[in-house]
């Protein structure tokens, strides 16, 4: 299979570029780049060099949609809302990192990411692509909407517990942490070293884009809608999210009641692990890989729940999920090419 990959030279782009480099189904990588076309990428980035050259090439969607099987839009969020209509119609089928496709509604999109939406029929093409509830619709399909890193965790955490409608509805609180990377390659004042070391801070209170993301999905497991709290706070590391999450239930569990749930959800996901009663996952745990790993437990002085789920941002949360979408929707096994263990230490 040919594969091409737009924004290459940005953080998510790389991730896929190394995960794509030793997939065992792609023959091809094409490389484009909207500001440094005609340069080597192993030149670029001496990391990749010792196998093929690449040099990055201009976007022509014309020619794209036609020469690729697979093309993956690693692009800021407003490059997909236009892209992809010029991309569809061809044999490419296309997988969107980027926040672009995620909404099915186009005014909520204008309204958190402040930027006008893609077409409606582009939108209604889109496959929300959560590998382990939406794998059918996702081998069918044309276009995936690959889910935001914070959505990924968050809502890999909450699913079993909102399917089994078990939650009080207003009581959702999502606590999440990520790693400077999450905000791209790009310097801002947030993630400048010298303001993100040994910082901890809060940021896009009550505001942040992936709210409606989250609870876009949590309304199709349990029909109505359901308000989150979300929280986002920066940590000083490179790579990993933890969203520590609570919920408290309309009637009492034990915390082996729930481990067992989560385990008939997940135990046939390769790629999500439910950890023993008692015990919870680090962010380490996973870095590197396509790994979510969650901890579940329940305080019955509150009987609130305390879920934590943990991603490597640029792999569960972007990449390596890409290319478990990828695997679908060419109806391989889904993990073909994802190496199966983390980075440690
Ligand atoms: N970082 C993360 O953890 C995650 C990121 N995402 C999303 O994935 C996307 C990529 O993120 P990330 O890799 O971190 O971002 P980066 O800022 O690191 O890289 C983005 C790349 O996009 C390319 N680009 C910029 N403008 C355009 C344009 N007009 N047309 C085509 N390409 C363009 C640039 O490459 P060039 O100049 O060579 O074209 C740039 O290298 C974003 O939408 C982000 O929100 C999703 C999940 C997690
Ligand atoms: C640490 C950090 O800044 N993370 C980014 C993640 C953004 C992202 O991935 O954006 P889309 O999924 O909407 O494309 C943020 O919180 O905005």
């Amino acid at each position: 299979m040919k594969a091409g990959i737009v924004g290459a030279t940005g953080y998510g782009g790389m991730e896929l570029f190394r995960i794509l480099s030793t997939h065992p189904q792609i023959s091809q990588i094409m490389l484009y780049s909207s500001s440094r076309a005609g340069e080597v990428y192993e030149e670029m980035f001496p990391r990749f060099a010792g196998g093929s050259r690449h040099e990055l090439q201009d976007l022509d969607p014309e020619k794209m949609k036609e020469e690729q099987d697979v093309l993956f839009l690693a692009a800021p969020s407003g490059v997909s809302s236009e892209l992809t209509p010029e991309l569809l119609g061809g044999k490419a089928k296309i997988i969107d990192v980027s926040g672009d496709l995620r909404l099915r509604d186009p005014e909520a999109y204008q309204q958190w990411y402040k930027k006008p939406p893609a077409p409606v029929e582009t939108l209604q093409e889109a496959v929300y692509g959560l590998p382990e509830w939406n794998s059918e619709a996702i081998r069918a399909a044309g276009v995936i909407a690959n889910p935001g890193c914070y959505p990924t965790a968050s809502l890999l955490g909450l699913g079993p517990v909102i399917s089994e409608n078990l939650a009080d509805p207003s009581s959702i609180v999502i606590d999440a942490k990520s790693g400077v990377s999450g905000a791209g390659k790009n310097a801002n004042p947030l993630t400048h070293f010298a303001h993100a070391q040994e910082n901890f801070q809060i940021y896009k209170v009550n505001q942040h884009q992936h709210i409606p993301e989250i609870e876009q999905q949590l309304s199709v497991w349990s029909g109505d809608t359901r308000p989150v709290t979300f929280s986002t706070h920066l940590v000083p590391m490179t790579k990993g999210i933890m969203a520590t999450i609570y919920v408290t239930l309309k009637e009492e569990k034990t915390a082996e009641e729930l481990h067992s749930l989560f385990l008939k959800y997940y135990e046939s996901k390769p790629f999500v692990r439910v950890r023993r009663p008692g015990e919870f996952p680090a962010t380490k745990d996973v870095y590197g890989s396509n790994y979510c790993d969650i901890g579940v437990t329940v305080d019955p002085r509150t009987n609130r729940v305390t879920i934590v789920s943990v991603i490597d941002n640029l792999m569960k949360g972007a990449a390596s999920q890409a290319v478990q979408n990828m695997n679908l929707l060419f109806q391989l096994d889904e993990r073909t090419g994802l190496a199966p263990h983390p980075v440690y230490p």
